[in-house]
């Protein structure tokens, strides 16, 4: 595995992207291409970033009927990212025709992106998810409902908390990714996230890559702020 570290590029535009990829310009990263860049960028930012070396996750979180999503996987399929995602919530008919169409889109020779899709976003807490989603039983069940659901439909792992990750490992093997944000530095806002961790207890978990971003984009000095929480996780010794 590469980088533990998986940074969400989440700006308003590509100008501000270079700037802040420009301060790691002898690193090969992970990054993270949301809905906010993608929307004003397009797929060009894509290849911006993808010409500087850097593996990419586009974390458009499809949810849709499985023949929509199936069209827009095919699409994607062909940006050549390396990891993308859905909403479980979607169901398994849906994550099923997510892969069908990045099959279609991906071109022979080359690898198709990985698949997770999303059990219950890391800004929703218990009390939320009972009362906005109806759904009665406890949050870790709901998540861990959802990993099965998602492997049986043959994706490769799935976004959730640190906090629902070593209960998935455990269930579902190591080979089926765990991707999570909601990852703070103990000193850190968490901001609108509900199921925040820290580094360290992400790597006891078995996590497989962290997601950060506003810890490391807002920071004033962003590679130092990268640089610690890649010190936090390579400091556990498993
Ligand atoms: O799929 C995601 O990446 C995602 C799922 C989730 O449950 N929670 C979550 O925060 N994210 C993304 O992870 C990033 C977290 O950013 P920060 O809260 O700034 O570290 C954002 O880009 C979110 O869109």
């Amino acid at each position: 595995m590469g980088k533990p570290v998986i940074i969400a590029l989440d700006f308003a535009s590509k100008d501000e992207v270079l700037t802040f990829l420009n301060r790691f310009s002898n690193e090969q990263l992970f990054v993270k291409v949301g809905m906010e860049l993608f929307y004003q960028e397009g797929p060009a930012i894509i290849h911006d970033i993808k010409e500087r070396g850097h593996q990419i996750f586009l974390d458009l979180k499809l949810h849709d009927i499985p023949n929509t999503v199936k069209s827009a996987m095919k699409g994607l399929a062909k940006l050549q990212c390396d990891l993308v995602n859905v909403h479980a919530a979607g169901g398994q008919e849906m994550m099923m025709a997510a892969l069908e169409g990045l099959d279609q889109g991906t071109s022979a020779g080359q690898r198709r992106p990985l698949c997770i899709a999303v059990t219950q976003l890391t800004s929703t807490s218990e009390e939320q998810m009972k009362k906005e989603q109806l759904i009665q039983v406890p949050l870790k069940e709901s998540v861990l409902h959802y990993a099965k659901l998602t492997k049986q439909s043959g994706l490769n792992g799935v976004v959730c908390s640190s906090h629902e990750a070593a209960m998935i490992r455990e269930v579902l093997g190591n080979d089926f990714l765990t991707v999570t944000p909601g990852i703070r530095l103990k000193e850190d806002a968490a901001g609108d996230q509900k199921r925040v961790a820290t580094p360290d207890f992400a790597k006891k978990a078995g996590v497989s890559y962290m997601v950060v971003g506003r810890s490391i984009t807002k920071s004033e000095n962003p590679h130092e702020s990268y640089q610690k929480f890649i010190q936090a996780w390579e400091g556990v010794q498993l």
